[in-house]
């Protein structure tokens, strides 16, 4: 299988001691991989140090064969990312937004950002200032502008947060749209768990900094009655039956 990303023994500490140690994962072309944990698990941070925003104390991260953060560029040329809540310029309508975003990749011809508008519904109102949009609306700019250049890996922290119904639709169509159309390979972290397991084909859990469990979804649904439940188990939490109030 050909591995897109490999991380080994990948390791951040902040300041308070809190963080990610020894992550090891490999994410192979095709893969749609969910990364499940409770809240301050480590999935943003590990999110973060694969794309540069921040670096690792200890460990290796390799992009599409290439060395990071050495080769930073050349890993990053493929990716597109979406992590945590993206900052606008709010005086800017949403195309000339993807238009400023557009100058980074030359390949990015004015039509493709009338595609992609159009893709996560934002077309009708691509003229319209984004101080003006909600946030699920700010979501969905994120994501557009995160497809943009047609990335043969996507990145996303928490897609779904502030969607709609419809925009969690929306969202879920396209990633198994350009999965199955162009072989785009996803990473996406999410607490939406059924979600995550309409959509991926392997997941794994972060707990307390460490990758706890990895498998694949078709798999553990055979052990386990739903992805949710592989999750209540794993993580020992109460049962609905026996938890109190
Ligand atoms: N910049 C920072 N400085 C200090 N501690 C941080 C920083 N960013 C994250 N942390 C801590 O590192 C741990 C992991 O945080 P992280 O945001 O990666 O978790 P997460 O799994 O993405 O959580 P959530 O599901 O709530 O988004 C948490 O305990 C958090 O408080």
């Amino acid at each position: 299988m050909h591995i897109i990303l490999e991380t080994t023994n990948l390791s951040k500490e902040y300041d308070n001691k809190r963080g990610i140690q020894d992550i090891t994962l490999q994410l192979h072309a095709g893969d749609i991989y969910g990364l499940l944990g409770p809240n301050g698990a480590g999935k943003t941070t590990f999110l973060k140090l694969i794309t540069g925003l921040i670096r690792p104390d200890r460990g290796t991260i390799t992009l599409f064969n290439y060395k990071m953060p050495e080769y930073f560029e050349a890993g990053m040329q493929h990716v597109g990312t979406m992590i945590e809540s993206a900052d606008f310029y709010d005086f800017l309508t949403a195309n000339q937004y993807l238009e400023l975003v557009a100058r980074f990749y030359p390949t990015v011809v004015s039509k493709r950002i009338e595609e992609v508008l159009d893709l996560v519904g934002l077309f009708q109102v691509r003229k319209e200032k984004i101080k003006g949009y909600s946030t699920g609306m700010k979501q969905k700019l994120a994501l557009a502008a995160a497809i943009l250049p047609q990335p043969k890996l996507v990145i996303l922290d928490e897609p779904t947060n502030g969607l709609d119904i419809e925009g969690t639709v929306m969202f879920r169509k396209l990633i198994k749209r350009m999965s199955a159309e162009m072989g785009t390979s996803f990473l996406i972290s999410s607490h939406m768990i059924h979600e995550l397991e309409q959509l991926c084909n392997r997941v794994g859990i972060v707990v307390g900094g460490h990758l706890r469990r990895e498998g694949y979804v078709t798999e553990l649904l055979e052990e386990n009655q739903s992805l949710e439940q592989f999750y209540i188990d794993e993580l020992q939490l109460p049962k609905e039956d026996n938890a109190s109030a």
